[in-house]
C-alpha cells in the first residue's frame, strides 16, 4: 500500500536546468555535492563565484555549464583563460553579469546561494524569467520581501526555500493547503555564546564566534548566527515565504538543531520537521521538488540524541533578534536597513576592527539615521542600501578616531 493517489518516483524525462549562484560556498559545493549524486536529474547551466577562481574553474570543468560568472572583474582574464579550451562555457564577471545569466532562458530554476544583498538583482531577473528560485540568500527576502513575493505572484513562479528552517516549514505544509496557519516557531541552536551575559559577549573573539555548535557554514552566517541575527534576518524571511502576520512568528532556542522548525495550526496541532543538521536535504528537497530523492545522507537516531531541550531566547544580551523584530513591525525598508547595517558590521568585525557588541551598536544607530521610507520600490531599497553603506561605514571610522 502507498500513499493514497500516490504515483510512483519517477526520473523527469528532461533533465532540470540548474543556475547555481554562489557555487564556491558552503551551499553552492553542497549543493554541487547533491547534484553530483543524482546523475541524469539535473544539468548545470551556469555556475558563479565572486573571487574564487580556483573552484570556479574545477566545477566548470566537471559541469560543464554554458556560462560561468566571475564577480571580481578583475579576474576576468584568468577565468577566461583557463577555460579557454571549454569553448561551450561562455565567462563573464561582475554584477550586471551575473543578473543577466540568471534570467536566460536555459535555466529551470536558480539556486541563489551567494550571500548578502548581492542575492537580491540576479534574484529579481531570474523571477521576471520565469525562473523557478531555491532560495538559500535570505537577505534577498529580508531586504525586498515585499516586493520579491509580489513578482513571485505575478510571474508564477516557485520560491522555494533552501533554509533550514524554513524548508522545515515548508515541509510541514505539504498537503496543508486548506488549513491557515496558526503561528510558526523557528527554532534556534543559540549559537556558541548561548547563555552568555552582554558583559561575557564584550570579550568575546572572532575565532569563537566562527565556531558553530552544529552547523558548518560560511563566514557571514556563522557570525550572524553567533549574535542572533541570522534568527533575526530568519523571522523576516519567514514571514514573507509563509505569508505571516508579524505575530505569528516566534523563536525559541533549540541547541541540538535536530527540530528545524514547527508549524502549529488552528486546531493547536504541532508538526515539525526534524533531522541531523546536514544542509544537504533541504538543498535537495528544494531542487527536486515535490519528489523526495532517495539518497545516501547519514540517518538520524533518536538513541544517539536522548535530549532534545528547549529555552527562550536572550533578546537583552543578543539584541540583534530584537532589532530584527522591530525592523519586521516598523517595515517599509528598514529591514533593508537592518541587512545593510549589518553587513558593514559583520565584515568589520571579521576584520577584528570591532567588538561582538559593536555590531548591534551600528545596526541600532543605522536604523535610527537612515530616511526611513514606507512603500519603497526596488530603486528605493538600492538606494537604501548604499545609503546605510555609507552611514554604517561612517559610524565605524568614528568609533576608531
Ligand atoms: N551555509 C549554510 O549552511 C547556510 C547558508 N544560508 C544562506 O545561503 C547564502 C550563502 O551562504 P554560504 O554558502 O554560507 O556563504 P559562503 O560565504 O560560504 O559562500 C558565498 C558564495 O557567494 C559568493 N559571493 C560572495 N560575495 C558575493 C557577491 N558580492 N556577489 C556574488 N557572489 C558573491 C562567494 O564567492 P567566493 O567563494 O568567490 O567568495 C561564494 O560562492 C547566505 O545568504 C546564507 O545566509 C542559509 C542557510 C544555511
Ligand atoms: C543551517 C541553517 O539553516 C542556518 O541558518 C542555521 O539555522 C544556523 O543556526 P542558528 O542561527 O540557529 O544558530
Ligand atoms: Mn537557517
Amino acid at each position: 500500500m502507498g500513499y493514497p493517489n500516490s504515483t510512483p518516483p519517477m526520473l523527469p524525462e528532461i533533465p532540470k536546468r540548474v543556475a547555481l549562484l554562489g557555487s564556491t560556498g558552503s551551499i553552492g559545493t553542497q549543493a554541487l555535492d547533491v547534484l553530483r549524486a543524482q546523475p541524469g536529474r539535473f544539468v548545470v547551466s551556469a555556475l558563479s563565484a565572486q573571487s574564487n577562481t580556483d573552484l570556479l574553474v574545477a566545477q566548470a570543468r566537471e559541469f560543464r555549464p554554458a556560462a560561468v560568472v566571475i564577480g571580481d572583474e578583475t579576474k576576468y582574464a584568468q577565468v577566461r583563460e583557463a577555460l579557454a579550451n571549454q569553448p561551450e562555457t561562455e565567462v563573464l564577471a561582475g554584477a550586471e553579469a551575473l543578473a543577466e545569466v540568471a534570467g536566460r532562458p536555459d535555466t529551470d530554476v536558480v539556486l541563489t546561494a551567494m550571500v548578502g544583498y548581492a542575492g537580491l538583482l540576479p534574484t529579481v531577473a531570474a523571477i521576471k524569467a520565469g525562473h523557478d528560485i531555491a532560495l538559500a540568500n535570505k537577505e534577498t527576502l529580508v531586504v525586498a520581501g515585499q516586493l520579491i513575493t509580489e513578482l513571485v505572484r505575478e510571474h508564477g513562479v516557485k520560491l522555494l526555500p533552501v533554509d533550514s528552517e524554513h524548508s522545515a516549514i515548508f515541509q510541514c505544509l505539504v498537503g496543508e493547503e486548506q488549513n491557515p496557519i496558526e503561528k510558526i516557531i523557528l527554532t534556534a541552536s543559540g549559537g556558541p555564546f548561548r547563555g552568555r551575559s552582554r558583559a561575557q559577549l564584550a570579550q568575546v573573539t572572532r575565532a569563537q564566534a566562527l565556531k558553530h555548535p552544529n552547523w558548518d557554514m560560511g563566514a557571514k552566517i556563522t557570525i550572524d548566527s553567533a549574535s542572533l541575527m541570522n534568527k533575526g534576518l530568519e523571522v523576516i524571511e519567514a514571514k514573507w515565504l509563509f505569508g505571516l502576520r508579524n505575530e505569528q512568528v516566534e523563536v525559541i532556542v533549540h541547541p541540538q538543531s535536530i527540530i528545524h522548525s514547527l508549524v502549529q495550526f488552528e486546531d493547536g496541532s504541532l508538526k515539525a520537521q526534524l533531522g541531523l543538521p546536514d544542509m544537504k536535504l533541504p538543498i535537495q528537497y528544494a531542487l527536486g521538488y515535490p519528489q523526495r530523492l532517495p539518497n545516501e545522507f547519514p540517518r538520524f537516531s533518536f538513541l544517539d540524541y536522548p535530549q532534545l531541550t528547549f529555552e527562550a531566547a536572550d533578546t537583552t544580551a543578543f539584541r540583534n533578534l530584537g532589532l530584527a523584530f522591530e525592523a519586521m513591525r516598523r517595515g517599509g525598508n528598514a529591514p533593508c536597513i537592518l541587512n545593510a547595517a549589518n553587513e558593514i558590521a559583520v565584515a568589520a568585525f571579521l576584520r577584528d576592527e570591532i567588538g561582538f557588541l559593536q555590531m548591534s551598536e551600528v545596526v541600532e544607530t543605522s536604523l535610527a539615521r537612515v530616511s526611513y521610507l514606507a512603500a519603497p520600490t526596488l530603486a528605493d531599497y538600492v538606494a537604501t542600501d548604499q545609503e546605510t553603506r555609507r552611514v554604517a561605514t561612517e559610524l565605524l571610522q568614528t568609533a576608531r578616531a
